[in-house]
């Protein structure tokens, strides 16, 4: 199985990337676990959803490029980012808290995964990063929208076209980075809900409106929908295909 979904104490939903061979990337079974989630994060008494992946080795290291690599026009491409980023824009505007507990590096669509996610608790030492650009491509799943979105826009464009994995130090100093830790993820994870979670649901709930309100006044879905287009025809360059060539050939040999 790709995924595990469980709920824990103290009330919220762990969604966890069970592929650390692959160092947690996503795939369409991950994208399928993703969805059903969301569905689950939706019952009543869960009052937060978080995700992270098994290991240490990473958090999630973006799309799956040994499988991706056989999208190879814009209408191959377009699908899949579409769907990503539709499970990305769900994850944003999910009514409850959402938390990316990076266990490992974010890279890539890992990155754009972290940043859907209302918090990032980070194990010290670890890197990431939008590196979609040193691919030849841009974020494609609404990432790039959502950071520009929820961060000022100096620091959102550095990350983006710089494409370059940041020590989680500097995205903490940042604030990208909400919390840094040590030790045992799931229960330096729980330390930090603790006190959020120990108020009424529907109150988690009437605060995170306030902020799906402001992202569909400003247009993000739209917005998104932009974005995926635009990664869709870059997708199919010589350049890109070049990269995803030299990494599949890098980690056959
Ligand atoms: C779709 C697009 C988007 O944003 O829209 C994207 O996400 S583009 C995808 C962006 N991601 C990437 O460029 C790949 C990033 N991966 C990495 O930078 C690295 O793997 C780290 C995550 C930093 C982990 O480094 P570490 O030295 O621990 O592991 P490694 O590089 O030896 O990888 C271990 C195994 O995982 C595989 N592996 C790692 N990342 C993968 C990926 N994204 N897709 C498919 N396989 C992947 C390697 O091929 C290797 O397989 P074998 O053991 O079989 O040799």
């Amino acid at each position: 199985m790709a995924f595990s979904i469980e709920r824990r104490d103290p009330g919220y939903l762990l969604f966890t990337i069970e592929r650390s061979e692959k160092r947690n990337a996503i795939n369409y079974d991950v994208m399928e676990g993703l969805s059903q989630a969301l569905e689950k994060a939706s019952e009543p008494e869960i009052k937060a959803l978080v995700i992270t992946g098994s290991g240490e080795s990473a958090f999630c290291s973006g799309g799956d490029l040994s499988v991706f690599h056989l999208l190879h026009t814009k209408e191959d491409a377009y699908p899949m980012l579409s769907k990503m980023s539709n499970i990305l824009y769900s994850l944003l505007t999910l009514p409850i808290p959402t938390i990316a507990l990076m266990n490992g590096p974010a890279v890539g669509g890992g990155c754009e995964l972290a940043v859907a996610c209302d918090f990032r608790l980070a194990r010290k030492g670890v890197k990431a990063g939008f590196v979609q650009g040193k691919q030849a491509i841009t974020t494609g799943w609404g990432g790039g929208s959502i950071l520009v979105e929820k961060f000022p826009s100096p620091f959102a464009m550095k990350l983006l076209m710089e494409a370059d994995l940041e020590t989680a130090e500097y995205l903490f100093k940042t604030g990208f980075i909400n919390h840094l830790f040590d030790g045992d993820s799931l229960q330096q994870c729980g330390d930090y809900l603790e006190k959020m979670l120990s108020n009424d649901l529907e109150v988690l709930k009437s605060y995170k409106r306030i902020w799906i309100n402001k992202w569909k006044q400003a247009g993000l879905r739209e917005r998104i929908e932009e974005e995926v287009k635009n990664c869709a025809i870059l997708w199919e360059s010589d350049a890109h295909h070049q990269y995803v060539k030299n990494f599949i050939k890098k980690n056959t040999r």
